[in-house]
């Protein structure tokens, strides 16, 4: 998925992420770097663990090694194959990161994902989940209005503050008839959230895609 991954995989979170605060990053569901391979180059003080199904590693590895050799020379990452569905990932790192994995699942296999994650996740552990908000169209439900003390966004604004918008609706599409999967509103979210025993603690927007940084309830 180098593909999509560079096209809606935003990479302004390498920028906006406070990320002098960690210092170990797993990405579950890595593929052969897509993600961490910017990472590792832009913040060098990171351990980064490339997790992802066993048969993907043979590629994950060469294309570490072409895009990122100081990273393999200096120990800054390693390689562990994962079934995300079967067990969780490696234990007590500072981020866990999944980027354009839950889309692609209904609730029930996505909080199969979710729950194996938080197994693995130690009290300081942030998830970093990347993936579409969508803007909810109802004006009687406006979380994002309610957390900041009103009832709904103003108009010309969309519910949400306009955190939605026609393409995210088509990726919804997409995703139910190639995969089941959904795109999900962050209602949804905060739902999946609460249900594995996790609490939202910040949305970065970035444009196409958000993150949500979710913490131990
Ligand atoms: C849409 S791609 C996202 C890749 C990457 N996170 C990115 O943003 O470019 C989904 C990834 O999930 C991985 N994946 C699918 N099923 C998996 C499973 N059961 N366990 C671990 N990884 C899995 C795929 O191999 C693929 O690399």
């Amino acid at each position: 998925m180098v593909g999509a991954g560079e096209v809606f995989g935003s990479l302004s979170i390498l920028d906006q992420y406070p990320w002098n605060e960690v210092k170990t990053v797993c990405d579950i569901g890595a593929s052969i770097g897509t993600f961490s391979i910017p990472l590792a180059k832009t913040h060098s003080h990171l351990k980064i663990i490339n997790q992802d199904l066993e048969r993907v590693m043979p590629q994950a590895k060469d294309e570490w090694e072409w895009e990122a050799p100081e990273a393999l020379q200096e120990q800054r990452i390693d390689f562990v194959s994962l079934n995300f569905f079967e067990e969780a990932p490696v234990a007590g790192q500072d981020v866990y990161y999944l980027r354009l994995i839950i889309h692609d699942w209904a609730d029930a296999e996505a909080l199969t994902i979710l729950r194996n994650v938080r197994k693995a996740m130690a009290p300081h552990s942030r998830l970093l989940i990347q993936d579409f908000i969508v803007g909810n169209p109802d004006r009687s439900s406006d979380p994002a209005a309610k957390n900041m003390g009103i009832d709904v966004a103003p108009e010309p604004m969309l519910p949400g503050f306009g955190s939605g918008n026609t393409y995210m609706y088509q990726q919804d599409l997409l995703m139910l008839m190639v995969n089941n999967g959904k795109e999900r509103l962050l209602d949804d979210w905060t739902a999946l959230a609460t249900a594995v025993g996790l609490r939202v603690e910040k949305v970065y927007d970035l444009g196409d895609t958000s993150i949500l940084d979710l913490r131990m309830a």
